[in-house]
């Protein structure tokens, strides 16, 4: 905690769109530092670890906008994770994808995020009226955009509801320092064939900032 006994919060953001928007809706919280991730998980965890070696934070959170697997996270919703899931780590075989827990590396796919901190978010943000679920958002270092791609990331995880490309990358970050984390993402488009005019920025956008400034009121 800070010496006013806040709690000091990093934000991880991919892009500056994300960025402001995350801004307008944190205002003037002196405890919070919005830091840019750039796009993809590698970007994002050398970020992240970068921002965690320049100050002792209390919480990692990965913010910005993402894909919504159709029928269960619309455009313009928020969606908070109860488990950040590299999607594409690991190999192909003809029998189906092998995740890198499967191939017995030692490492994980998967990082839970902080239970406590993820229910009081939810709460606190269905109180404000923002449109809020939970659910395994999947990290991608590609953005899906095709139907079989959708399809087998459906089947191989059922409980996913989005995709982004920098959760699992920052997570990690935070994990290495011993840190609690939460992804929480609002939805631009759905996930599916590729239709750059199905992406709705700046309804995903407001959404973002709405959240921005509950976060902000209550994890401070
Ligand atoms: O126009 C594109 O195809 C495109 C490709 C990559 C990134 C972008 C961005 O606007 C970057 C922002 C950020 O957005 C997240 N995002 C949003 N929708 C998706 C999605 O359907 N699948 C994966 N990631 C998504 C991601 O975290 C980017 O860093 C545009």
């Amino acid at each position: 905690m800070s010496m006013n006994n806040e709690r000091r919060i990093l934000i991880m953001t991919s892009v500056a769109a994300e960025k402001e928007a995350i801004l307008r809706g944190v205002g003037q919280a002196s405890s919070v530092d919005v830091v840019l991730a750039g796009v993809g998980p590698i970007s994002a965890g050398i970020q992240t670890t970068k921002a965690l070696l320049t100050k002792d934070y209390d919480l990692v959170i990965n913010m910005g906008i993402a894909g919504g697997f159709q029928g269960k996270a619309d455009v313009g919703t928020l969606v908070i994770a109860d488990e950040m899931i590299s999607g594409d780590l690991g190999a192909e075989s003809p029998d189906g994808f092998i995740t890198l827990d499967e191939l017995g590396f030692g490492a994980s796919t998967r990082i839970k995020a902080d239970s406590e901190l993820v229910m009081h978010c939810l709460t606190s943000l269905k109180l404000a009226g923002v449109p809020v679920q939970l659910g395994h958002v999947l990290t991608l270092s590609t953005v899906t955009g095709t139907s079989e791609t959708t399809k087998s990331l459906q089947d191989r995880e059922p409980d996913a509801v989005a995709e982004a490309m920098e959760g699992y990358g920052v997570a990690l970050a935070a994990q290495e320092f011993g840190k609690p984390v939460l992804e929480i993402r609002s939805i631009s488009n759905p996930i599916g064939p590729r239709d750059r005019s199905a992406w709705r920025m700046k309804e995903a956008f407001d959404t973002l900032e709405r959240a921005s400034k509950v976060i902000a009121e209550v994890l401070l």
